[in-house]
């Protein structure tokens, strides 16, 4: 598949912290998801690929434009759209108003085709009959869907979406992967979450990140292919497991290093995710 985004060798630091930490990665069509827990530098990865902040060094490019320059950042501006972590909204502005508002700083200067063009958007992400009332009597997934549809302004080639699910109910989480996989369609999109299920069910590829570094770049199968052969039941807890917890069934499940003749279970991402990170913070304690 085509290279559509790619980094190499990014780097920034907030004082002592190393925000990114030497970070090259290549991204392709179809959504890639960011798996990696507080802290780990996903939010400022986002940041610098939507040109928010410059990276201390390394380089980057967006659908062929290159940022270091100002005619390439504004390329790769007019090709993004970037919904952040918490969207600033004017909460008195109606959900078209704010949409068609973020279409005007999009530089869409004829009125009538803005206009359709924001009803085409509110109708793709199912708020056309909530498009005249105030964002603050929106819901917060109708909000999100708000804040997803400013970022599809312009029909974007690349999409950053940070942690667009996060207090969302299961039902609104539902609706929203299904927005983000229909966005994924012929466009790349980069979604940060804490979510393991938004990954395994929606992402083609898979980035895991800790203490700025990349830790893992590879398809949700092989992320949860690294906890094969490592996943295990047993009566008690092992204390020889990296984590073990009790299930509903009453049995421990346990993710580490098995003894011999364990009780192997089948991995899910979500412990292909628990062992990459373990694995890491084992490498940095080394
Ligand atoms: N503007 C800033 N000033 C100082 N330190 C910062 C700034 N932004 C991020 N950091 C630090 O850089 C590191 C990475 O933060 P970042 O927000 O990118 O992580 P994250 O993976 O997005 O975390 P979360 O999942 O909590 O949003 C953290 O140690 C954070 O405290």
């Amino acid at each position: 598949m085509t290279v559509t985004v790619s980094a190499s060798g990014l780097t920034l630091r907030y004082g002592g912290t190393a925000a990114l930490d030497e970070v090259t990665l290549r991204l392709t069509e179809g959504v890639t998801g960011l798996l990696g827990p507080n802290g780990a530098g996903k939010t400022t990865l986002l940041r610098v690929l939507a040109t928010a902040v410059p990276p201390d060094r390394g380089a980057f490019s967006v659908l062929g434009h290159d940022p270091s320059t100002t005619a390439g950042r504004q390329n790769v501006r007019r090709a993004l759209g970037y919904l952040p972590q918490n969207p600033g909204f004017h909460p008195d502005f109606t959900a078209f108003e704010f949409v068609d508002y973020v279409a005007i700083l999009k530089e869409m200067t004829d009125r009538g085709a803005r206009h359709r063009e924001v009803r085409r958007i509110l109708d793709a992400v199912d708020l056309s009959e909530v498009r005249g009332r105030r964002i603050k009597r929106l819901s917060g997934g109708m909000r999100q869907r708000v804040a997803l549809a400013a970022a599809l302004v312009g029909d974007p080639g690349f999409l950053v979406l940070d942690e667009p699910t996060v207090g969302l109910d299961p039902e609104q989480r539902m609706r929203f992967r299904e927005l983000i996989a229909q966005a994924g369609e012929g466009r790349t999109v980069l979604l940060s979450t804490h979510q393991t299920e938004d990954v395994a069910m929606l992402c083609h590829r898979v980035i895991v990140m800790a203490q700025g570094r990349l830790r893992f770049e590879g398809t949700p199968a092989e992320l949860t292919a690294q906890a094969a052969g490592r996943v295990w039941s047993s009566a008690e807890r092992d204390p020889a497991a990296r984590a073990g917890w009790r299930t509903g069934l009453g049995t421990f499940r346990n993710v580490g290093d098995p003894p011999e003749g364990a009780d192997l279970l089948e991995p899910t991402l979500e412990d292909g995710y628990l062992l990459t990170l373990d694995d890491a913070s084992a490498e940095v304690a080394a």
